[in-house]
């Protein structure tokens, strides 16, 4: 499997300048370096160089940024009308909208995913998200009620904004994940601390000045880089932190949970997943292939609603099997910023031993490797595209989550739904499923009887701002997108008179 290396085109001028230039973290209106003066490597996945360094905060800078967000909350924010809020962030939209080049390129850059997903998918899906939400300011209503008592009452709530946010965010969508978190926070009137994740948080910062660059008053949105041991567990235990919300590995998550009852702050968390997709024995054989390839291998895999436990029915299983094999084996594997690239490197070395122990894993205990299995090449972080057969329940490549570029199927010989909702719940896991079939009866039977936050039918992946996205079980506690996102940044407050 060749690696494309000489087709990366030459970083156009103004991106090269951010990339290159001195980084500094958004705090208030100012820039500034780590109060430490310690910084960390941004490195390129596609070939392990350093290709920037950023501050390692650390708790004396997650300070200083609460203090502006709480200034922030107790200033000019609170008071701006929600109209003149809602411009703000449509306005941050179409800045976005107009620097995606610049947003784009720092994206794969630092992520390795490839540019078209980011150009035409991941930006355009961050710029919708904010003007999605600009959209609910305005509409962020509370209730009137009717009191069952004697006398004269009126009663109604009203939602306020739960304060300061800290928001922790990973590196697998650098940018929507930003974007989920961010623009409902926005919407609802909080004030944000964010912190990317220390693999990627070049766009991060680059966002950072087109908020300020929108005109939002200053410490609404502030900006911290660093590691999570350090400025994320110091944003989950601060005292002056009304709420957390974090995207990443259920073991930080529990972290993060246990951290924040120091001061009872609200916790949501988007945890890991292990997407059961089952194609039916009646499924569209080219389409359940087409899509079951894409749900394991879009991103390198790196999605925590990623199609990776296969059930598919025995009939077709060989066919969908070598259908997957065969795309597994075509897919043009490169730099994320070479545009005919379709698998990019995963993110760190770390990720990649992460991945290949498990393949190695699956391997031993006795699982056929159809295809891939492996590190491709030897230079950057790439995982050959791997398909794994016969896998079993109590196999480490069915119980935990390998956020790589790995399908491991099991075929089923009988379409009883019961057994096989079993067999798809037998997770701690319960983010996402997807079912392949023509059967309606089978899908409703199915998509009610399946743990997840979020059933797919013929199609993986499909996200969509107005649909809630989020976790059963150990995936996660509240939903991001739609309007469920607002109950994850507003307060409801019950005010009850009793009329003279
Ligand atoms: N649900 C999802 O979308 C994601 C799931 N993951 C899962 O996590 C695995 C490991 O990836 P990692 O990057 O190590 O995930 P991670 O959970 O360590 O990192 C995600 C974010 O949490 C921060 N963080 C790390 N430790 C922290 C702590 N003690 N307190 C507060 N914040 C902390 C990181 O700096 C980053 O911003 C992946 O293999 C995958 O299984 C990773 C990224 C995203
Ligand atoms: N973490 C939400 C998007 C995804 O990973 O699929």
């Amino acid at each position: 499997m060749n690696i494309r290396f000489d087709a990366v085109p030459p970083l156009d001028p103004k991106v090269a300048a951010f990339v290159g230039g001195k980084h500094a973290m958004l705090i208030g209106s100012a820039w500034l370096p780590a109060a430490s003066g310690q910084s960390l490597d941004v490195i390129d996945p596609s070939n392990g160089r350093v290709i920037a360094q950023v501050p390692a905060g650390d708790r004396a800078d997650v300070d200083l940024a609460v203090k502006a967000a709480r200034t922030a909350i107790d200033g000019p924010w609170s008071k701006m009308v929600p109209a003149e809020r809602a411009k703000l962030i449509w306005k941050l939209a179409d800045l976005i909208d107009a620097n995606v080049d610049m947003l784009a390129t720092l994206n794969s850059y630092e992520s390795g995913k490839p540019i078209g997903d980011s150009r035409n998918g991941e930006v355009p899906f961050t710029a919708e998200t904010f003007r999605y939400y600009a959209g609910w300011v305005t509409k962020i209503n509370g209730e009137t009620m009717t009191i069952n008592a004697p006398g004269d009452w009126h009663a109604y709530t009203r939602r306020e904004p739960v304060g300061v946010v800290g928001q922790i965010i990973p590196w697998n969508f650098p940018l929507s994940m930003l974007a989920w978190k961010v623009a409902p926070a926005l919407a609802a009137g909080c004030t944000i601390v964010l912190k990317p994740a220390e693999q990627t948080p070049l766009g991060a910062l680059y966002f950072g000045k087109l908020v300020q660059d929108a005109g939002f008053p200053e410490g609404v949105v502030n900006i911290l880089t660093g590691f999570g041991e350090t400025v994320g567990a110091a944003m989950a235990a601060h005292p002056d932190i009304d709420k957390v919300a974090f995207t990443g590995s259920t073991e930080v998550g529990r972290l993060i949970a246990r951290a924040a009852t120091g001061n009872l702050k609200k916790v949501s968390l988007e945890l890991g997943g292990k997407a059961p997709t089952i194609v039916l024995g009646d499924a569209d054989i080219d389409m359940a292939v087409a899509g079951a390839s894409s749900a394991a291998f879009f991103n390198a895999g790196q999605s925590c609603g990623a199609g990776t436990r296969f059930f598919v029915h025995k009939k077709i299983y060989d066919k969908v099997m070598s259908g997957i094999a065969e795309r597994a084996e075509a897919l043009k594997l490169g730099a994320g910023l070479d545009p005919a690239t379709e698998l990019g490197p995963v993110v760190s070395q770390q990720q990649m031993e992460r991945i290949t122990r498990l393949i190695s894993e699956g391997r031993n205990d006795g699982a056929e490797i159809v295809t891939g299995g492996a590190r491709a090449g030897d230079v950057g972080y790439f995982v050959k595209p791997t398909v794994i057969s016969r896998t079993r329940p109590d196999m480490s490549v069915i119980r935990e989550e390998i956020f790589g570029p790995v399908a491991c199927a099991m075929p089923f010989d009988d379409e009883d739904l019961d057994r096989l909702a079993k067999d798809a719940n037998d997770t701690e896991y319960g983010l996402a499923a997807s079912i392949w079939t023509n059967n309606l009866g089978a899908v409703h039977r199915l998509a009610a009887k399946i743990k997840s936050g979020t059933v797919w039918v013929n199609c993986h992946n499909f996200n969509d701002v107005t649909m809630p996205f989020g976790g059963f079980k150990q995936s996660g506690w509240g939903r991001e997108l739609g309007e469920q996102a607002l109950q994850l940044y507003t307060e409801t407050k019950t005010v009850a008179i009793r009329l003279p």
